[in-house]
C-alpha cells in the first residue's frame, strides 16, 4: 500500500509524457490532470494522427506532440499506454531522448514479457518501474477514457530487485493521487494471478461468443435476438480490443496455458457429471461457486478480497462489475 510522502501542494512531476492515448492513456491523462498535483504538464504522443486530432479536440492534455521524441524530451516521467508488444520498440526509439533520472513506467496487462522486452532498452540513467492498473473497460480510443477509472482500483507495480526506491515511491504516489490502491508484487506472480482473474475469463468469453457466431445463420440470428443476460454479459467482454488481447495472450502464453489446462480439466469433470446424471456433484460444485460469488461481492463492499490479494480487480458495483 502506498504512503505518499511528497508535498501534496506540488506536482510530483514537471512533465509527464503519455505514449499511446486510447482508453487507458486518455484515462491517465484525464486522471492526472484532475488530480491537480500529479504533473505540471501532461504531454501526449500517439502515432495515429486521428487519435492526436481527437485528443486536441477533446482538450484533455496540456500538449499533443507529433513525434515520440517531442513528447518525451524534458519529461521526468513517461507512461507507456499502447498495446504491450509495442513497448520494446518504443523504448529503443525514445531511449536517446530520455532525460537523466527520468522514470519510465507502463500500464501493460502483462508484466514478465514487458520487463523482458523493455529492460534491455532502458538507458542507464533512466529508472524503469513496470505497472498495471487493474481497471478498464471493453472500449477503445480516447473517447472511452474517464478520470475516475482508477478510483478505488488496484494499481500493481512489479519493479525488479535493485530498482531505485525513490523512483518506485514516486510512481506509487502518482497512482495513489489518481485514486488507485497501489501494491508492489513480483512480475511472475502478477502474470499468474491475472491469467486466472482477467485473461482466462476473456478467453472464455471470446470462445462462447465465437461458438455462437459459428452456428447456422438462422440460429445465429436467434442467438442475438433472444440473447439472455448470461450471453449478453459475455459479449461485453468479447467486444474488447482485438490488438490488446492478441498481445496479452501472446505475451502471457505460459501462465494462460497453465490456467487453461486446469480449466479444461474442470470442464471435463462437469461434462462427465452432466452425462452420468451426477446431480449431487453438480449441486455441490455450484454451491461452492455461489459461495465464491458471495465473498467477492462482500469483498467489494469491504474493499478486501476473499483470497487475500485482490483477486477480482476491486471492481466497484458502480462500474458494472456487480449488480448487487
Ligand atoms: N482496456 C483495458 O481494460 C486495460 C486495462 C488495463 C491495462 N490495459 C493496457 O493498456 C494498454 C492500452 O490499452 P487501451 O485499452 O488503452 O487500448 P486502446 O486501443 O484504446 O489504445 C491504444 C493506443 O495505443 C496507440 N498505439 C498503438 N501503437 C503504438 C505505438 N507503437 N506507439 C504509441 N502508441 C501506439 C494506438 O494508436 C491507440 O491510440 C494495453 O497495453 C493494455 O494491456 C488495458
Ligand atoms: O472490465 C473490463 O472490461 C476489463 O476487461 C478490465 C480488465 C479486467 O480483466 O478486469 C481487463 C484487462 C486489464 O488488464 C485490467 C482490467
Amino acid at each position: 500500500m502506498s504512503s505518499d510522502q511528497f508535498p501534496q501542494d506540488e506536482p510530483l512531476f514537471r512533465r509527464l509524457a503519455v505514449i499511446g492515448c486510447g482508453n487507458i492513456g486518455s484515462s491517465v491523462v484525464r486522471a492526472v490532470r484532475a488530480a491537480g498535483n500529479g504533473a505540471a504538464h501532461v504531454a501526449v504522443f500517439d502515432p495515429d494522427p486521428e487519435v492526436r486530432a481527437r485528443v486536441r479536440e477533446l482538450g484533455i492534455a496540456d500538449s499533443v506532440q507529433d513525434s515520440l521524441a517531442g513528447a518525451v524530451e524534458g519529461a521526468d516521467c513517461v507512461v507507456l499506454c499502447s498495446p504491450v508488444r509495442t513497448y520494446g520498440a518504443i523504448t529503443r526509439e525514445m531511449g536517446p531522448h530520455l532525460a537523466e533520472g527520468a522514470i519510465l513506467t507502463d500500464v501493460g496487462s502483462v508484466k514478465m514479457a514487458v520487463v523482458k522486452d523493455v529492460a534491455p532498452e532502458v538507458p542507464e540513467r533512466v529508472h524503469f518501474v513496470p505497472g498495471h492498473p487493474v481497471a478498464g473497460t471493453e472500449k477503445s480510443g480516447p473517447d472511452a477514457g474517464f478520470a475516475e477509472l482508477f478510483h478505488g482500483r488496484y494499481w500493481l507495480l512489479t519493479p525488479e530487485e535493485g530498482t531505485d526506491a525513490g523512483a518506485v515511491a514516486r510512481v506509487e504516489a502518482l497512482w495513489s493521487r489518481v485514486g488507485a490502491i497501489v501494491e508492489v508484487m513480483d512480475a511472475a506472480y502478477h502474470d499468474k494471478v491475472l491469467a486466472l482473474t482477467s485473461h482466462l475469463p476473456h478467453l472464455i468469453a471470446y470462445t462462447i461468443v465465437g461458438t455462437a457466431f459459428d452456428v447456422e445463420e438462422q440460429e445465429r440470428q436467434d442467438v442475438i435476438r433472444f440473447s439472455a443476460g448470461g450471453f449478453r454479459d459475455f459479449t461485453r467482454i468479447a467486444g474488447s480490443d482485438p490488438t490488446m488481447w492478441r498481445d496479452i495472450f501472446l505475451t502471457n502464453k505460459d501462465a494462460v496455458l497453465e490456467m487453461l489446462q486446469r480449466f479444461t480439466e474442470d470442464l471435463t469433470a462437469l461434462q462427465r457429471q452432466i452425462r452420468y446424471g451426477e446431480g449431487d456433484k453438480l449441486f455441490d460444485f455450484f454451491s461452492r461457486t455461489r459461495d465464491v460469488r458471495r465473498r467477492v461481492v462482500e469483498a467489494h463492499q469491504e474493499g478486501t478480497s476473499p483470497w487475500g490479494p485482490d483477486a477480482n480487480g476491486g471492481k466497484p458495483a458502480s462500474e458494472g462489475g456487480d449488480p448487487e
